[in-house]
């Protein structure tokens, strides 16, 4: 489904990307970890067609995103479903009518909408707000919004850049659910994050670290000694070190 080989990435002289390869089926998770600055978001950006591929090959669903016209762009973004950091809802509309856009553009029937908006309205605890504005809520709920836009077309891919960053422990956990109910549906999801407990509570996923750029380790679900290491290493500052 994701296919990475041997990618780099620099803006100017600095290499945010230096020499990244990394395969992933269909149903696969990865966690994409690594201080600020590490490049996690840069090689999300690449995977969804907004950053060229300078160096190396990367191919997502099909398609060598290499050689992949600007014009068929939408065909690869209507498999993925992104939640990143910089979420924009439309202010000056309802929860619902902010949910419901993706599966309109999509010339869904009415009756389809209701459907799978309510249903992602609920996952997301949100199924009362569902009339409100979305410039009466607040951040996290605002948030939560976004991510079920992202993920109410059922995406094959989902690219989530912090998402719960700004949600509190409790909340980010029961999304975080969310997240495992989409993979166990068979979405392929790659999730960048700080978040020791996201990942100890994980244990399907891939974790590739990064660390200024170069992989450091990648460790797949049957392999415990990575996590043990990195979160020993995240107490002790070491990560930051370099
Ligand atoms: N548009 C840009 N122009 C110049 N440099 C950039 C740009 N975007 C990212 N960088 C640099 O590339 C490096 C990787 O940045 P990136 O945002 O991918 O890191 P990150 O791991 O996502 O960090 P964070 O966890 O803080 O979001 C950083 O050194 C950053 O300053």
């Amino acid at each position: 489904m994701i296919h990475v080989k041997s990618l780099s990435h620099s803006f100017g002289s600095h290499w945010a990307l230096k020499d990244v390869s990394f395969s992933l089926r269909q149903g696969e998770f990865l966690f994409l970890v690594g201080p600020s600055g590490a490049g996690k978001t840069t090689l999300m950006r690449i995977l969804h067609g907004a950053l060229p591929v300078q160096r190396g090959r990367v191919n997502v669903a099909g398609m060598d995103l290499g050689t992949l016209r600007a014009s068929r762009l939408h065909r690869l973004r209507r498999q993925i479903g992104v939640v990143f950091q910089d979420f924009k809802v439309l202010p000056g509309r309802t929860v619902f009518d902010n949910v419901a856009l993706p599966l309109r553009v999509q010339g869904q029937k009415a009756q389809v909408v209701q459907h799978r908006v309510r249903a992602v309205l609920r996952s997301l605890e949100l199924d009362t707000k569902a009339r409100c504005l979305c410039q009466e809520l607040s951040g996290g709920e605002q948030q939560r919004v976004a991510i079920a836009r992202s993920v109410v077309v059922k995406p094959k891919i989902i690219l989530a850049d912090e998402p719960t960053g700004n949600l509190d422990p409790d909340l980010g956990r029961r999304l975080m659910n969310v997240f495992h109910q989409f993979n166990r549906h068979g979405t392929t999801i790659v999730f960048a994050t700080h978040n020791r407990d996201i990942l100890a509570n994980t244990p399907m996923a891939n974790i590739l670290y990064l660390r200024d750029g170069a992989p450091v380790a990648l460790e797949s679900p049957s392999g415990q000694g990575l996590r043990r290491e990195l979160w020993a290493r995240r107490t002790t500052g070491s990560c930051e070190e370099g």
